[in-house]
């Protein structure tokens, strides 16, 4: 009797350890992927090195100061997209990060599943990637507060190029509204050049990235989709559209999507800085290009297209109509 329970004990944890760590994409998917997921451009893209911002200068004179806030607020009006070294989050935090993240992503799908899923703690498929939050896991909260000073800097100096003030994002600017997503994309072999994440633009005021080697990562430049080259040891900063309507469309809030790759799966994380949801964003400039709205309203608005179109409309919802 205790021998046969022992034995079937041991059955279901050798079952558990067999479970494949991926939801059931290709059951659920394979005939919409074969239709609408894989778009024949993406095979042809070039590949593009972001804007590199060492962020060393801000602490050395105030000539290369000034000159290192110049590079941030040019590369966010001509790429919405810049990559920043010397960030001050060390080679071994990124490290301990990423193998939370693998472990966390390796675990069996239904363990997985069984997360809050209410709560959108994980989630995965298309539109959006897998995703795991709000874990309580202390590397994962000493990254994303030391991402979200960054954060604060970068928006306090893309402020300050603009003749405005950054105090509203102290004020404003909670915690619970930001927040950090994990995102695994694993290999997928049965479409070449699938999407992991479809082409979007980030709700928020600015993201800040974090990539392993692989690359997939792709955004639009001048009407062209290029391929970002990955680093590792940089972190990706890009605009969101709050930033954009907040400077009146200095800073670009550029599409962008990630392409799977066939052989070897992906990890990222994104970390999404926002202000609190009854935070009005409106630019301070004269002749506005957006009706002034709060940040609650604009997501409730992306929530509410994405539930009828399919898709989220975004900005162009809240421009004010010219004649
Ligand atoms: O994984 C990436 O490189 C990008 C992720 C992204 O765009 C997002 O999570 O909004
Ligand atoms: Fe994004």
């Amino acid at each position: 009797m205790v021998a046969s329970e022992n034995d079937s004990k041991h059955t279901n944890q050798a079952r558990r350890m067999q479970e494949s760590a991926d939801p059931p994409f290709e059951t659920t998917y394979k005939r919409l992927l074969e239709k609408v997921m894989s778009a024949p451009e993406v095979s042809g893209v070039g590949e593009c090195e972001l804007p590199m911002i060492d962020l060393n200068e801000l602490k050395m004179g105030e000539l290369s100061k000034r000159a290192c806030k110049k590079k941030i607020a040019l590369a966010s009006q001509e790429w919405g997209f810049f990559q920043v070294i010397n960030h001050g989050i060390c080679g071994e935090v990124l490290e301990k990060m990423r193998e939370e993240q693998a472990k966390l992503f390796a675990k069996p799908f239904s363990d997985k599943a069984a997360y809050n899923f209410s709560s959108g703690s994980y989630r995965w498929g298309t539109p959006s990637a897998t995703c795991l939050a709000q874990l309580s896991c202390s590397i994962m909260g000493q990254y994303a507060r030391m991402v979200s000073e960054l954060s604060q800097k970068l928006v306090d100096i893309l402020a300050s190029e603009l003749g405005q003030k950054s105090d509203f994002f102290k004020e404003n600017c909670v915690e619970s509204t930001c927040y950090l997503r994990l995102n695994r994309y694993p290999a997928c072999p049965i479409l070449p050049q699938m999407f992991g994440i479809m082409p979007h633009t980030d709700s928020d005021f600015v993201t800040v990235l974090h990539q392993d080697q692989i690359g997939g990562l792709q955004l639009v430049k001048d009407g062209t989709w290029f391929a970002v080259k990955p680093n590792p040891q940089a972190l990706v900063i890009n605009i969101g559209d709050l930033f954009q309507a907040w400077s009146n469309n200095v800073y670009k809030s550029v599409e962008h999507r990630v392409v799977a790759n066939p052989v070897y799966e992906r990890f990222s994380t994104a970390y999404f800085f926002c202000p609190s949801y009854d935070t009005v964003i409106a630019s301070g400039i004269d002749t506005c290009v957006y009706r002034s709205f709060t940040f609650g309203e604009y997501r409730k608005q992306v929530q509410q297209d994405v539930k009828f179109f399919g898709h989220k409309i975004g900005l162009p919802r809240f421009l004010l109509q010219t004649h």
